[in-house]
């Protein structure tokens, strides 16, 4: 996956440096939507808003442009560490695709190093990277197992998540309280009763 040019050395898409042709286009369309939803697109305080959500939505899926490998290769280092390395709170903002409304909470991620570790921000730059497009939480999950996985190549990857989802709360079924939980585990995690039960136990333990 090639990186947009407005990035920085990060793949993160720079402030105020958007794709134009995109940012117009997609500014013209919601200009109609607002026309749609019986609003004035011209009255003042709507006159830059097409702008604003373009560029908001061209920030929230920017995890198209970004490659997770790469996140990953970046920072791979040779040590013979065999013990979990859990990286918990990760804050997670994504979109549905379904309704394009936002889902948040937290990832857990943990692996079971075989060779290689990873640097410890490279984790939630990937799931950044993931979570940055229109998901269900479900594939985040895999795609986030998966990615670990196949880069790192560790004894065992468990990924556990857990949002709220803004289609259930803001409209639809509107429980205001429910929170999803979705987990995915590999090699280690799955074999062995002891390691997931360890990788459970860490997650929901608190030293601080
Ligand atoms: N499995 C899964 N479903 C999701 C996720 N995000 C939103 N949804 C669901 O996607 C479904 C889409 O169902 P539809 O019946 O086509 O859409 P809808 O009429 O707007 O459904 P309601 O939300 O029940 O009003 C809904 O049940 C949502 O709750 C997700 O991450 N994973
Ligand atoms: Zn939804």
């Amino acid at each position: 996956m090639a990186e947009l040019e407005n990035t920085d050395n990060k793949g993160y898409k720079k402030i105020d440096q958007y794709n134009e042709e995109n940012t117009n286009s997609i500014a013209a369309h919601y200009s109609e939507i607002l026309t749609s939803l019986g609003e004035n697109p011209n009255r003042e305080g709507l006159l830059k808003t097409p702008e604003r959500v373009a560029k908001s939505l061209q920030y929230l899926t920017q995890g198209y442009n970004i490659d997770p490998v790469e996140i990953l290769k970046s920072a791979m280092f040779t040590e013979d560490y065999s013990q979990m390395v859990v990286v918990k709170d990760i804050e997670v903002y994504s979109m549905c695709e379904h309704h394009m409304l936002p889902f948040f909470g937290k990832a857990h991620i943990a692996y079971i190093p075989n060779g290689h570790i990873v640097g410890l921000s490279k984790i939630p730059r990937v799931v950044d990277a993931f979570s940055r497009r229109l998901q269900v939480q479900e594939r985040l999950t895999n795609e986030i197992r998966d990615c670990i996985q196949n880069t790192l190549n560790p004894s065992g990857v468990a990924v556990v998540i857990e949002c709220r989802h803004l289609c259930m709360s803001m409209r639809g079924i509107q429980k205001q309280n429910s929170v999803t939980t979705t987990s995915a585990f590999t090699g280690e995690f799955i074999n062995n009763d002891k390691t997931r039960a360890e990788f459970l136990r860490l997650i929901t333990a608190s030293l601080y």
